[in-house]
């Protein structure tokens, strides 16, 4: 073979995995503790309501497993399928109603929505104090001042997979790729918070290989595999892939190649197995917050500030 490398090449290098069913595991068991002793107590059940508009079958299989969540949790999972033609009076109808109602702790209403309903309406119709999903416009504002309230769940589950390891964020450089509303940005707000440099790419960015090769926490959230090469990953970084990507056979796989990436990286998210459970755990997480209950967590939070 005409390579240029040595016959004998080093034993190859595999990075440790950041282990997302380990970690929600763990973060569920808790939240189910704390649940328990405060309804043994005479205390009132969580409840959480799931709004799932239309049958989207993607949002199908998240809401199923929500459900489950709730189950292992100890929450009360209240379920409101409407039709794909809702419309958006009827939508903001419901979320009063459920706003209005003691049983109900949290709210999620399952993005993305129809298009004749306007999500950001609809997001900050939620009584923040209730906005599980922490979208609404006033948490989000609270994360970026450093009064955090509730915390949109995938990037606090990212934060968490990292504590749950030991991993140390403060004083790091980290790149945040995708700027979305509901993953980027937000994520970008908590790596700040825990003391990270923190870049932000997105669709505009001319030099994105320049920015992943100086990082020592990648955190890709695009939805476009290949998206980060993995020969830009710096030796030794940490990569957190946060992208879901349906293949033609049906599974799911990430933003970067996890196999030629571990080379490189001292950790690794996998896909599936690693921030997908974490959102998950982090619902749960925080609708048992919603209901004013303190969860003892499995791990050091990072520090804020
Ligand atoms: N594991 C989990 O728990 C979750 C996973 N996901 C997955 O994460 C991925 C991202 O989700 P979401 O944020 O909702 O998706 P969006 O499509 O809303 O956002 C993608 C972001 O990536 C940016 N982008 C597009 N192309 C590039 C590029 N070449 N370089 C850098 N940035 C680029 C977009 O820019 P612009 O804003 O300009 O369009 C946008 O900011 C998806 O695969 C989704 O399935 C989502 C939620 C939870
Ligand atoms: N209001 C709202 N809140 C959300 O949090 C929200 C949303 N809308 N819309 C869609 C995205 C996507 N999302 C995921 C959650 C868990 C997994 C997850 O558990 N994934 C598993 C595997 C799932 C599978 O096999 O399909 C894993 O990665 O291991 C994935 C994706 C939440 N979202
Ligand atoms: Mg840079």
């Amino acid at each position: 073979m005409n390579s240029n490398k040595p016959a004998t090449t080093q034993a190859a290098h595999s990075a440790r995995i950041l282990d997302g069913n380990a970690a929600s595991a763990a973060v569920i068991e808790r939240v189910h503790d704390s649940i328990e002793r405060h309804v043994a107590a005479g205390g009132r059940r969580p409840g959480l309501a799931v709004v799932l508009v239309g049958a989207d079958p993607a949002s199908q299989i998240y809401v199923r497993a929500k459900r489950r969540d709730c189950e292992r949790a100890g929450i009360e999972a209240r379920d409101f399928d409407l039709d794909a033609s809702t419309s958006q009076e009827t939508l903001l109808d419901l979320i009063q109603q459920l706003n209005d109602d003691p049983a109900i702790d949290g709210i999620l209403v399952q993005l993305p929505l129809p298009a004749q309903i306007d999500e950001v309406a609809v997001t900050n119709s939620i009584d923040a104090d209730k906005d599980v999903d922490g979208f609404h416009a006033f948490n989000v504002g609270r994360l970026a001042l450093r009064q955090p309230g509730l915390r949109p769940c995938t990037p606090r589950g990212v934060m968490a997979l990292l504590s749950f390891h030991g991993l140390e964020i403060r004083s790091k450089h980290a790149i945040v790729v995708g700027a979305s509303n509901i993953v980027g940005r937000p994520m970008s707000l908590e790596l700040l918070l825990a003391g990270a440099t923190t870049t932000v790419t997105h669709r505009f960015t001319h030099d994105l290989e320049d920015h992943v090769r100086q990082a020592d926490v990648v955190v890709c959230a695009v939805g476009k595999p290949g998206v980060v090469r993995p020969e830009w990953i710096q030796p030794g970084a940490i990569v957190v892939d946060v992208g879901i990507n349906r293949m033609a056979d049906g599974r799911i796989t990430g933003d970067i190649d996890f196999e030629a990436a571990s080379q490189r990286a001292a950790w690794i998210s996998p896909v599936p197995g690693g921030v997908g459970p974490m959102t998950r755990a982090m619902l749960m997480l925080n609708t048992a917050e919603a209901a004013g209950l303190q969860v003892e967590l499995p791990y050091h939070p990072h520090s804020t500030g």
